[in-house]
């Protein structure tokens, strides 16, 4: 676990070996560390927002005049400064801030899931844990990330220590993705039980993190610019690590320190829409009869600078640079991968199909049917970003290795009772796929990993496929088929030529949603 921080480290700094493309001798060795360059790509995709280096990119303190800058924005620290926080990148992002901020820091609360701290000690990772004497007072709970009574605890604190603010002092707010169960604080008369079912419901009939956290930010003090409220006449600065597509701070945590635009009528809508409106606790009923007339509107956060330090789009950009600093030509194709993993998976496998056949047979191109097959693919899963056009225009011309990017959050509709992630299906099928055609003189690879280093329940991050896939698992004795049909993705790896396609990070103490890398060497 230490080794693979090691590498982590390393890689956020380092740049990697450059390939020799013109001689044969260093093709055929380059063919070779395919994988092992896939799996260096990934590390540094996540090396881009571990919570040092991004701390570190956002904040930079005069130690002379106590100015403290963030973005075009200077702040003057004089034993002023005050943090609170809450995410599952949080505690790192804690550490990170106070060792940057140190004497000038005078207080700070977060809230972290349950058991983090053992974790990340167990795992050695000592940088994303606060020192022994530090100013930083630490809740750990939201057990399976739901809101719970040690949450609530921790929400409660941050609201007092907010509350006591003055116009002289500065809040640094430190968001990230699990921030909205680790900040429960209902509106009376609601209660954290009813808060908890309703949530639950809501997430159980499929609605989306933008409806689900309207709703949420309906019902609490704190989220939809509550905890700016709380802080005002203080300055706020919200230093916010995003796990949502688009990076809406808004959306984020339910947005704690952004105005909320929503109506009670946008709230009954969604409501409406999962059929739970029938069926609401009074309570809910009271607190949102009671928002309907509120005479003051929504809050105003003009004391508050919202700033994204992290997101998909930031990692995938370092990976694309360190792609390129190999050799390849990389494109980013999107930052919003979502949809079904099943068609993601085939998006991936034709892409690759007729991606390849252009960097293979120049001038032939792939069939026509087949690219259309892919434009479809690609109009079903609606990616509002994606360069799908571009990519496959600079195939034109190119002649070496090509590494396509992207990032985002496909589904897994859940049928088997089998033990995987999202990640592990998702490579796993694109390798069922991949070996469906025949793909010429190329070698494909295609990896996929969370980028919180734990994809689904298990320990591992993702995992890496090639087209000989299911041909070599069939001579093991492994029907991929079967595995997929249970969700059984993780199974599948752990047997297949001993565990050698799984990803191991461990937990890296940041989360910005998925890493989807596909990998294309003309031999
Ligand atoms: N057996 C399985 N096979 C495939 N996917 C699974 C399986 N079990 C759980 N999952 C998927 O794993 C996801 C939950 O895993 P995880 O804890 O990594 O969540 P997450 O959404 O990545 O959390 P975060 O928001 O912190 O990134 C869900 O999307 C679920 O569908
Ligand atoms: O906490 C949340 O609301 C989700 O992780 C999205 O940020």
């Amino acid at each position: 676990m230490a080794a693979a921080l090691q590498v982590l480290r390393h890689l956020a700094r380092a740049p990697l070996r450059p390939l020799l493309w013109g001689c044969p001798l260093a093709r055929l060795a380059s063919s070779m560390a395919l994988a092992e360059q896939a799996q260096q790509l990934f590390e540094s995709t996540v090396g881009a927002v571990l919570p040092g280096p991004m701390l570190q990119r956002a904040l930079s303190l005069d130690p002379d005049s106590g100015q403290l800058k963030v973005r075009d924005r200077s702040f003057q620290l004089q034993q002023n400064l005050y943090l609170v926080g809450f995410g599952k990148a949080v505690l790192g992002m804690a550490t990170a801030a106070e060792e940057l901020l140190g004497q000038h820091l005078v207080q700070g609360v977060i809230s972290v899931p349950k058991g983090i701290r053992a974790a990340m000690e167990s795992a050695g990772k000592q940088e994303m844990l606060l020192k022994p004497h530090s100013r930083v007072q630490v809740f750990e709970g939201a057990e399976n990330n739901l809101p719970d009574r040690d949450a609530l605890r921790a929400a409660l604190a941050i609201r007092q220590l907010a509350e006591g603010l003055t116009a002289d002092d500065l809040l640094l707010v430190l968001i990230s993705g699990g921030g909205s169960a680790l900040l429960p604080a209902p509106i009376p008369p609601v209660t954290l039980e009813e808060k908890q079912t309703l949530t639950k419901l809501l997430a159980a009939r499929g609605a989306t993190i933008q409806e689900l956290n309207t709703i949420r930010k309906a019902l609490s003090q704190l989220k939809g610019g509550g905890l700016a409220q709380a802080a005002y006449p203080a300055q706020v600065v919200s230093l916010i690590l995003s796990d949502v597509v688009g990076d809406p701070v808004e959306v984020i945590a339910s947005g704690p320190t952004v105005a909320s635009i929503h109506s009670v009528q946008d709230c009954l809508h969604i409501l409406n829409r999962y059929g739970l409106r029938a069926a609401l606790p009074r309570s809910v009923k009271t607190v949102l009869a009671r928002a309907d007339s509120d005479p003051h509107g929504p809050h105003t956060c003009g004391h508050v600078l919202n700033v994204i330090i992290g997101s998909n789009a930031l990692a995938l950009a370092e990976a694309q640079k360190q792609a390129e600093a190999l050799g390849y030509r990389a494109v980013v194709l999107s930052t919003a991968m979502q949809g079904d993993v099943k068609s993601v998976a085939q998006f991936y496998a034709l892409l690759a199909r007729v991606a390849g056949t252009r960097l293979t047979m120049p001038g032939a191109g792939a069939s026509v049917e087949e690219d259309e097959q892919l434009y479809e693919l690609a109009a079903e899963l609606q990616l509002p970003d994606l360069q799908l056009k571009e990519a496959l225009e600079a195939m034109v011309g190119t002649r070496g290795p090509v590494c396509l990017l992207a990032g985002g959050e496909p589904t897994v509709q859940l049928q088997g009772s089998g033990k995987g992630g999202r990640n592990q299906e998702l490579a796993l099928r694109v390798g069922a796929e991949l070996g469906r055609w025949p793909l010429g003189p190329i070698d494909v690879l295609f990896l996929s990993g969370g980028t919180d280093g734990q994809d689904g329940p298990t320990e591992a991050a993702g995992a890496w496929v090639r087209p000989e896939l299911t041909s070599q698992a069939a001579a093991q004795g492994l029907d991929v088929a079967a595995f997929l049909a249970h969700n059984d993705s993780h199974t599948f790896f752990c047997r297949f030529q001993g565990g050698a396609h799984l990803l191991h990070t461990g937990l890296t103490g940041t989360n910005v949603m998925d890493a989807h890398l596909l990998f294309l060497q003309p031999r």
